[in-house]
C-alpha cells in the first residue's frame, strides 16, 4: 500500500481576490496553496485536487459557502477534506451555524495573520493525524497489505463503477498451498516471514494505478484489478503463480513442488445488473476450489470450463 505522505494542499475559496491575495500570503509557508473565486470552481479544483484544507468564505455571491459545504460533505471522494468557514458574521448563532454544518474551525474577518497560521496549522496537524489512522485502520498488522475491511469497500466501490461505465473487472484469490505444513515445518515465525514474502511479491504485482492487493485473511490474499478482461486475467494469474513460485521458499512437504507455492482462483465480468461483488467473490473462490483440486500451483479462471475438463 501507498504510505508516502503527500504535501499539503489548501485550497481557498472567496469570491474577493483581495481575500484570496491575503489569504494566500498567509498561509503559503504551510502547504500548497490553490484558490476559486466561485463555489462551483471551488467544488471541482476540490474534486481534482483532494485538498487536506478548504478554507471557505461564507458570504459568496451565487453559491454561498453553506451550499459548497454542503456538497463537499455529500461527496464521499471529498468527505476527508477539512472545511474552516471565513466569515465577517462573528455572532455566536453563526459560528454554532458554521460548525453545525460540518465546519471544523471558524476564521473571523478581518483577518488576523497569526491566528489564520494557528488554525490552519492545527487543523493541518489533525488532518494527518487522522491520515494515519485511517491508515492504520486499512493496514493488515503482519504483512502492510491492506486488510480485508478495506478491500471490501473497495471491491464495492470498484464492482459498482465497472456497473456503471460498463467494463470488466478483474479479481484475484491467491491462497499459499499446504501451509499448515509448512507452519508445522518450520514454526509459526517461519510461516509469519514466509506470508510476508507472498505479500510482497504480491504488493510489486499491483502497482498499476487502481491496483490493489490485499490479505483476505490467514494464508489468503486478494488482488483487484480495474479494467481487465478475462484473457489478461488469465496471464495475470499465470504470472503470478509463476511469480511465487520463483521466490524459491523451500517448502519440502508440500504436494505441488519443494518450495512454497500458491493456487490462485480468478474471475473476470463486465457486471450485470442484478450481479453482486459476493457473486464474483463466490465465483472466484469456486475457482480456487478448482485449482487446488487439480494439483495446486496454478489459477483457474472461473466460468473456464475447458481446463477443468483438462485438468479435473
Ligand atoms: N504463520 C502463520 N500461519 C497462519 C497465519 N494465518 C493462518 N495460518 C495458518 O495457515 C494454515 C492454513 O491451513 P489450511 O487452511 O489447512 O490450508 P493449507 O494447509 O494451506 O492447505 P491447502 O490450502 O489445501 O493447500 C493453518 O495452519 C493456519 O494456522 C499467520 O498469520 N501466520
Amino acid at each position: 500500500m501507498t504510505t508516502a505522505a503527500p504535501r499539503n494542499t489548501i485550497l481557498i475559496i472567496d469570491d474577493n481576490p483581495d481575500t484570496i491575495r491575503l489569504l494566500s500570503a498567509m498561509v503559503r509557508e504551510q502547504g500548497r496553496v490553490l484558490f476559486a473565486t466561485s463555489g462551483v470552481a471551488g467544488l471541482e479544483l476540490a474534486r481534482s485536487q483532494r485538498p487536506q484544507l478548504i478554507l471557505l468564505d461564507v458570504e459568496m455571491q451565487g453559491m454561498d459557502g453553506f451550499a459548497v459545504n454542503e456538497q463537499i460533505k455529500k461527496d464521499p471522494d471529498l468527505r476527508s477534506c477539512a472545511v474552516i468557514f471565513v466569515t465577517a458574521q462573528t455572532s455566536s448563532e453563526a459560528e454554532i451555524a458554521c460548525l453545525d454544518a460540518g465546519a471544523v474551525d471558524f476564521i473571523p474577518k478581518p483577518l488576523n495573520a497569526a491566528v489564520v497560521q494557528a488554525r490552519v496549522r492545527t487543523h493541518l496537524r489533525l488532518q494527518a493525524a487522522v491520515a494515519a489512522l485511517d491508515e492504520l485502520a486499512n493496514q493488515d498488522g503482519l504483512t502492510g497489505l491492506y486488510n480485508r475491511r478495506y478491500f471490501d469497500q473497495q471491491l464495492a466501490a470498484e464492482f459498482a463503477r465497472h456497473r456503471r461505465h460498463q467494463l470488466p473487472l478483474g479479481l484475484v484469490l491467491i491462497d499459499v498451498d499446504d501451509f499448515k505444513l509448512f507452519n508445522d515445518r518450520y514454526g509459526h515465525q517461519r510461516g509469519d516471514a514466509c506470508l510476508q514474502e507472498v505479500a510482497e511479491a504480491l504488493n510489486d504485482g499491483a502497482r498499476r494505478p487502481g491496483e490493489l492487493a490485499a490479505r483476505y485473511g490467514g494464508e489468503e490474499f486478494v488482488v483487484l484489478l480495474p479494467n481487465t478482461t478475462p484473457d489478461a486475467l488469465a496471464r495475470y494469474g499465470d504470472w503470478l503463480c509463476r511469480r511465487i513460485a520463483a521466490l524459491g521458499i523451500p517448502h519440502p512437504s508440500a504436494s505441488a513442488a519443494p518450495h512454497v507455492t500458491a493456487s490462485i482462483g480468478l474471475c473476470a465480468r463486465i457486471p450485470a445488473e442484478g450481479d453482486t461483488a459476493q457473486a464474483m467473490l463466490h465465483a472466484a473462490d469456486m475457482a480456487l476450489y478448482r485449482a487446488k483440486r487439480a494439483g495446486r500451483n496454478r489459477s483457474v479462471l472461473a466460468g473456464d470450463e475447458v481446463i477443468e475438463t483438462q485438468l479435473g
